[in-house]
């Protein structure tokens, strides 16, 4: 499928290399129930050249999925690459390994698995719900995401019906890390928007057995 995506106003004529930043720059968000969210703008730079890569050559397929209870059809696009299975391109392997390194304390097991979501515009979306097939479910977990392309927000909200909401917006390289209890005690979502969104991949690495 050909998708293009507007060049981001910091982009000079030379594409800027594709490059992970330091780690170490990563922020925390404590949330309620032992929930917290890390964020790092911008960690990988030349991040429109790897949408480009990964738009034209990731074999996307439209699916319908199992969400906790439902079945909800997915307005977006989907690949997903098991432990072991090469990934689309090269800085996606050492985006991992980076991630399995920097958390390996705290996480007691490596970043194994990559999902990719491609939403092609703002009607594309996923609702909100938890990563919870799997361990997601029952223990404390993370998910790492890395979004490329335009900025959608990620939106997160307590199971309980808290007041509390944070909303990310996520594109160009931006790196969000779920940890703790948010796939239980949290929801998340890419919330449709009107406002004329561009195409945004975002990619998951999740530890074994987390879904
Ligand atoms: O695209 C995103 O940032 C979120 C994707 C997501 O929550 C999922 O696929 O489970
Ligand atoms: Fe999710």
């Amino acid at each position: 499928m050909t998708v293009h995506l507007q060049a981001s106003l910091f982009d000079s004529a030379e594409a800027a290399p594709l490059r992970l930043t330091d780690l170490a720059a990563l922020r925390r968000t404590e949330l309620s129930h032992g929930a917290w969210i890390d964020v790092l703008p911008g960690w990988l730079t030349g991040s429109d050249a790897l949408f480009e890569h990964l738009a034209a050559q990731v074999p996307w397929r439209a699916e319908r999925r199992q969400m906790y209870d439902n079945v909800v059809s997915v307005p977006r696009l989907l690949a997903h690459y098991r432990k072991g299975e090469p990934l689309p391109h090269p800085v996606l392997a050492a985006a991992r390994d980076a991630l399995s390194a920097h958390y390996a304390e705290e996480l007691g097991e490596p970043f194994v698995t990559a999902g990719l979501c491609l939403y092609r515009d703002g009607r594309d979306s996923v609702a909100w719900h938890g990563d919870r097939i799997g361990r997601g479910r029952t223990h404390d977990t993370m998910v790492a995401i890395l979004s490329v392309g335009e900025p959608r927000a990620l939106a997160l909200r307590p199971c309980d019906g808290g007041a509390a909401q944070h909303r990310f917006p996520l594109g160009h390289g931006d790196l969000v890390v779920m940890g703790g209890s948010c796939q239980r005690t949290w929801e998340h979502a890419v919330p449709k928007t009107a406002r004329g969104a561009g195409p945004r991949i975002s990619i998951q690495f999740r530890p074994r057995n987390v879904g």
